[in-house]
This record gives structure tokens, C-alpha cells and sequence, in this order.
């Protein structure tokens, strides 16, 4: 097994900023970090001691200043990379004040069909999902039937 994957796993906080028509926005990862380049839903790594909820709304200031209100937790999944052991805590926003705005340089993009390319590989997996919740979010709230 790699180092990675013998590690404790590393805490994300990823916000998924949904309009009312299902957009979503994606950012690309700048230089300098692992898998620069590639798209991902804003977020970042959870600080000691910090509540989930917490850093995605601090990384969310520092990144694109915008102020979240709000997050329905959505869902949890962990990924070994070769450069780290992960577990990503994805939430659904719906409210939030301020226009992103490319804080750190990066790119940013709002997404209807996924147009960007390429995706963080823990990210893919969640996205035909996600579209169920895009979509239809009365549908995908009654999975009791
Ligand atoms: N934000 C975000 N991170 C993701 C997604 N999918 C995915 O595998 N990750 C991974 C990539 C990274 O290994 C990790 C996020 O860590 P990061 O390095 O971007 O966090 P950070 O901004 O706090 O970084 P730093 O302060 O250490 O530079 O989660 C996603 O959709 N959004």
C-alpha cells in the first residue's frame, strides 16, 4: 500500500453554489498545487479543531468572496491520490451574497452541461448524481419513492 493510502485521511470542505436554474460553479486549481489545471468544485481543506460548515465558508471568502449562507450536507467521499489521502464533505448552496471573483488567480466557471475539462477524479463519480438534484430536486429529496 502507498504512503498516501496508509495515512489518516485529510478533511475537504467543498461547497457545490447551485442557482435556481441548476448551474453550478467550478474552479480550476492554480499553479503550485497538486493537479494544477484541473476543475473542481471551490473548497479546501478543513483546519484543526475547525466545524466542516466553517472552512468551506472561510475558503470561499479567500478564494472567490463570497459569503455562503447556507449548505445542505450532501454527501461524503474519501479518495487516495499519490499525494494525499482524502475525505471530501460535499455541500449544496443555494444561498450566498457577492459575485465569486478570481481571488488567487484562478479560473472559475459557471456550469450547466459540464463543459470544463479536465475534473478532479473523486469529483467525476458525483456528477451524474448531481444532476439528479440539479434537474429534479423534488424527485431527488423523495427517494422513498
Ligand atoms: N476543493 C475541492 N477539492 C477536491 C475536490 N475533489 C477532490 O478530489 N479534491 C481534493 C484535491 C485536494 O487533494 C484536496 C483539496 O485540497 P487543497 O490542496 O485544494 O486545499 P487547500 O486549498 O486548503 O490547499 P492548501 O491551503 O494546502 O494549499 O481535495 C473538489 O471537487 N473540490
Amino acid at each position: 500500500m502507498s504512503d498516501a493510502a496508509m495515512a489518516k485521511p485529510v478533511d475537504v470542505a467543498v461547497g457545490i453554489l447551485m442557482r435556481a436554474n441548476g448551474d453550478v460553479l467550478l474552479g480550476q486549481r492554480p499553479e503550485g498545487k497538486p493537479y494544477a489545471g484541473y476543475w473542481e468544485f471551490p473548497g479546501g481543506k478543513v483546519e484543526q479543531g475547525e466545524d466542516i460548515f466553517h472552512a468551506l465558508q472561510r475558503e470561499f471568502v479567500e478564494e472567490l468572496g463570497v459569503r455562503v449562507l447556507s449548505g445542505e450536507a450532501w454527501c461524503c467521499v474519501e479518495h487516495v491520490y499519490e499525494h494525499a489521502h482524502v475525505r471530501l464533505y460535499f455541500y449544496i448552496c443555494r444561498e450566498w451574497e457577492g459575485e465569486p471573483q478570481s481571488l488567487e488567480g484562478q479560473a472559475f466557471a459557471w456550469q450547466g452541461a459540464y463543459s470544463v475539462a479536465p475534473l478532479l477524479p473523486a469529483t467525476i463519480p458525483l456528477l451524474e448524481w448531481l444532476d439528479r438534484v440539479r434537474f429534479a430536486p423534488s424527485q431527488a429529496a423523495n427517494f422513498a419513492g
